[in-house]
């Protein structure tokens, strides 16, 4: 895997905006997006940019399940704000929070057949998840509902006005399916990410660290902060 240490996620937003300009430049024409607190700066970018992503299709990771689409907390509503409210696409694809489960999985495989992805983005959790792809999900995981770990209903309660009321589920693209985009993009910022950015690296490969799987991919690079690099 290529790593990249900026010094922080401005300069960590600019370097991921480059490579998705260029991943453009080069025909990429589908891009997998990424919600929570990583990606805002490469959306910063992208929403400041004079690039016209309305001819492109954007394929969403993951969504709340039991969350309407208007929800606040939703990542629809997240990826209205921070990108296609200013930089619409030809077609945005979310998995539907309130869909019935074993429609909304299959609607959502048919589109990632349909629309195979150029560029994945991603995050990473604390625990290393990818999509919302916790800990101990098979690699060969498709679209799924999955049941959040403490750790990551622990994480995302600052969006939410209590615990109780962050979603105890998901739908998430699988891991196979992040696997099968022809290059992967991951950001992971703040020393809290220090241990899962190093087991991904240099661990094992195991269901138990779902991001250490990225070694076997032939196209990743992960940019990183001085602190998320802190203990490699
Ligand atoms: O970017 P954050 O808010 O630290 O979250 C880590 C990852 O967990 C998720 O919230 C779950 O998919 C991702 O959106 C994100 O990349």
């Amino acid at each position: 895997m290529n790593v990249i240490i900026t010094k922080d996620k401005v300069e960590a937003g600019k370097k991921a905006f480059e490579l998705v300009e260029k991943a453009i430049h080069n025909d990429a024409s589908v891009l997998g997006l990424a919600t929570g607190s990583t990606p805002e700066t490469l959306y910063k970018e992208m929403r400041a940019s004079n690039t016209d992503y309305s001819n492109l299709i954007s394929i969403n990771l993951d969504e709340y399940k039991g969350l309407p689409a208007d929800h606040p907390q939703s990542y629809h509503t997240f990826m209205q704000e921070n990108l296609f409210n200013a930089k619409p696409f030809k077609k945005s694809f979310i998995p539907d929070g309130l869909g019935d489960e074993e429609d909304e999985v299959k609607r959502y495989n048919k589109t990632i057949e349909e629309y195979p992805i150029d560029l994945q983005i991603l995050g990473i959790g604390t625990n290393a998840h990818i999509g919302f792809n916790e800990p101990g999900t098979s690699f060969l995981q498709e679209t799924h509902v999955e049941k959040l770990t403490e750790a990551t209903i622990n994480a995302n309660k600052r969006y939410f006005k209590s615990e109780e009321d962050v979603p105890k589920y998901a739908f998430s693209m699988g891991i196979k399916s992040i696997l099968s985009a022809k290059k992967i993009l991951l950001m992971a910022f703040g020393e809290n990410k220090a241990e899962a950015v190093y087991n991904m690296l240099n661990g094992p490969i195991t269901e138990q660290v779902p991001a250490s799987i990225l070694q076997t991919h032939n196209d990743v690079t992960v940019i990183i902060d001085e602190a998320a690099a802190s203990k490699l």
